[in-house]
């Protein structure tokens, strides 16, 4: 039974696709109720409030997949996810509308005062001249970050006759003018911008991006607003540019800490403030449930994921095109790393014909962790395998030719290691399966399957008697058996296919006869 665990408040509507299946045992309880069985799930789906630290992903060794019911995945350490295999996946767009109407109510409440005004109505006071505000009407909107909300923003600000200025390095040209808003660059934005609002990450370089030097750059009596991560506009800043009468007012939905505390900033009147509610609406839980629900539904079938953060992004056409080379990778991988049962410096794949055509980031990756599995004592798959390899020091590359070299497809591995160079070459046909075609310079034909041996030696009458007497004399039964050469005379392989795996015994036995260099059990 697949446990799951739901430690933050999320639509019952949209887990339902996990509440309904019945190998699914899903559990809503926060971390700290479940402290004695952290070790037994192997999902764990938050919102923001569920701190997924490196602590908690040790305390739960089984862990497969962080489902963010939301877009910021800054509650996660998704590096150490990485380096545990855990696959950390967000809902990037069922709140976005949501957020985007919630900027535009905090955009109106802010320049005609209404949560002013509405505490001073139910304080039984009616003062209309205390709250005359200012059309948004022919002002310019300054947006920073220009992603889904933000361009969600420009829209209904363009429907209120705002003038639209867009600052987003990552913009391309061809999408601006597509949608058909002023991209400028930071300073101008921050000259022309009657109010400003944020919808970038928080990142090394979004942190504090209002900040005291680029607040100075803004009009005097601009509006801020941030619907998006606390930090973008720094908080102490901003303090002294109210302070000042600089800003004429703001609007938070997020702040540094959250809850904000007795933040200085909640003393302004002329700031506004939610508790971080940009998506907090009906249809956004239920959007951004029913995405993760979706997705970790998929992973634990084995479906590829088209959310992840850190694994390469996969439709399901593509996943279904490459399946096949992704397990021979996967194969090829294991096969060479217990040939090369050495320290290796450099893993050079080429993939020709048809094969070179596809994604193949997730065949390699695919092959580096099944190069690394024998290896490595911690979990290592398609999420973390780079980076393990990185660390080891395994520098990795990948090219690509259309001529697949006599097949329709093919999978040249090379493998530099301290002492010797090792090559293999591995191709997937169609109704018959994975086949090994090269191994270390010898053109031959295996299946990378079950308990092979792997066997060199000189080629002369009776090589092959000698073996499967040995064999047949211990009770290990060969079930198939491939032999290759370079010449007459020279040296030759066997790669037999065994129905038990060999003890060390054996293998010395094997050893020992004569003309045999090399024996080599690879267990796939
Ligand atoms: N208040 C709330 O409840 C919610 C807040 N959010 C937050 O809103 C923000 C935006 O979300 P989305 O639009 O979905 O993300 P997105 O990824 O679609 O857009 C972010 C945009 O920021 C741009 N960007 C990155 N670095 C930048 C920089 N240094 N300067 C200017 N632009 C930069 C990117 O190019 C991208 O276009 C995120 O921080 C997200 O966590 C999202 C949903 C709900
Ligand atoms: O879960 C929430 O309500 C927060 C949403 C949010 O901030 C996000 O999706 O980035």
């Amino acid at each position: 039974m697949v446990r799951i665990l739901v430690s933050d408040a999320m639509s019952e509507e949209g887990l339902a696709p996990l509440l309904a299946d019945p190998t699914i045992e899903v559990v809503q309880k926060k971390v700290t109720e479940v402290e004695n069985e952290l070790d037994t799930f192997d999902a764990l789906l938050v919102r923001s409030a569920t701190k997924v630290t490196e602590q908690l992903l040790q305390n739960m060794p089984n862990l497969k997949i962080v489902g963010r019911a939301g877009v910021g995945v800054d509650n996660i350490d998704v590096d150490a996810a990485t380096r545990y295999g855990v696959v950390v996946i967000n809902a990037p767009n069922g709140n976005t509308i949501s957020t985007a109407e919630h900027t535009f109510a905090m955009m109106a409440s802010l320049v005609r005062r209404i949560p002013q005004a509405h505490i001073s109505v139910k304080s039984r006071e009616w003062n209309r001249s205390a709250f005359v505000g200012v059309e948004l009407f022919g002002k310019h909107l300054g947006i920073i970050g220009f992603g889904r909300i933000g361009s969600e923003v420009a829209k209904r600000a363009r429907a209120f006759g705002m003038h639209v200025h867009v600052y987003d390095p990552f913009l391309t040209k061809a999408r601006a003018e597509k949608i058909g808003v002023d991209v400028c660059t930071l300073d101008e934005l921050l000259a022309q911008a009657d109010i400003i609002t944020v919808h970038t990450p928080l990142t090394k370089e979004t942190k504090g991006l209002l900040g005291q030097k680029n607040l100075a750059k803004t009009k005097k009596g601009v509006y801020l607003i941030n619907c998006a991560r606390g930090g973008i506009i720094d908080e102490q800043a901003l303090v002294s540019f109210l302070e000042n009468g600089h800003v004429a007012g703001v609007a938070l939905d997020v702040f540094e800490q959250e809850p904000p505390g007795d933040h200085p900033l909640l003393s302004f009147d002329n700031v506004i403030v939610t508790p971080h509610l940009g998506a907090s609406t009906i249809e956004a839980q239920v959007n951004v449930a029913t995405q993760v629900a979706e997705e970790v539904l998929k992973f634990l079938q084995g479906k590829p994921v088209t959310s992840s953060i850190n694994l390469p992004t996969l439709s399901k056409d593509v996943y279904e095109k490459i399946q096949a080379f992704y397990t021979l990778a996967r194969k090829m991988g294991i096969v060479a790393s217990q040939y090369m049962s050495e320290p290796v410096q450099e893993i050079a794949i080429t993939y020709s014909g048809s094969v070179a055509d596809l994604e193949t980031t997730f065949i390699t990756r695919s092959l580096l962790a099944g190069f690394l599995k024998p290896r490595v004592a911690s979990t290592v798959n398609e999420v973390n395998a780079a980076m393990i390899a990185k660390e080891r020091g395994i520098a990795f590359s990948e090219k690509f030719s259309a001529n697949g070299n006599d097949y329709n497809n093919s999978i040249t591995l090379t493998v530099y290691g301290e002492n010797k160079t090792f090559t293999m070459k591995g191709t997937h046909i169609a109704h018959y399966g994975d086949r090994i075609v090269h191994f270390n310079g010898f053109a031959i034909d295996f299946a990378p399957e079950g308990h092979l041996l792997y066997i060199q030696h000189h080629d002369k009458p009776g090589m092959i008697g000698k073996v499967g007497n040995i064999l047949g004399d211990h009770q290990v039964n060969i079930a198939t058996m491939q032999v290759g050469r370079q010449e007459a005379g020279g040296k030759a392989i066997m790669m037999l296919s065994l129905d038990k795996p060999l003890d060390d015994a054996l293998v010395e036995i094997l050893e020992k006869i004569d003309d045999i260099d090399v024996v080599k059990r690879l267990e796939v």
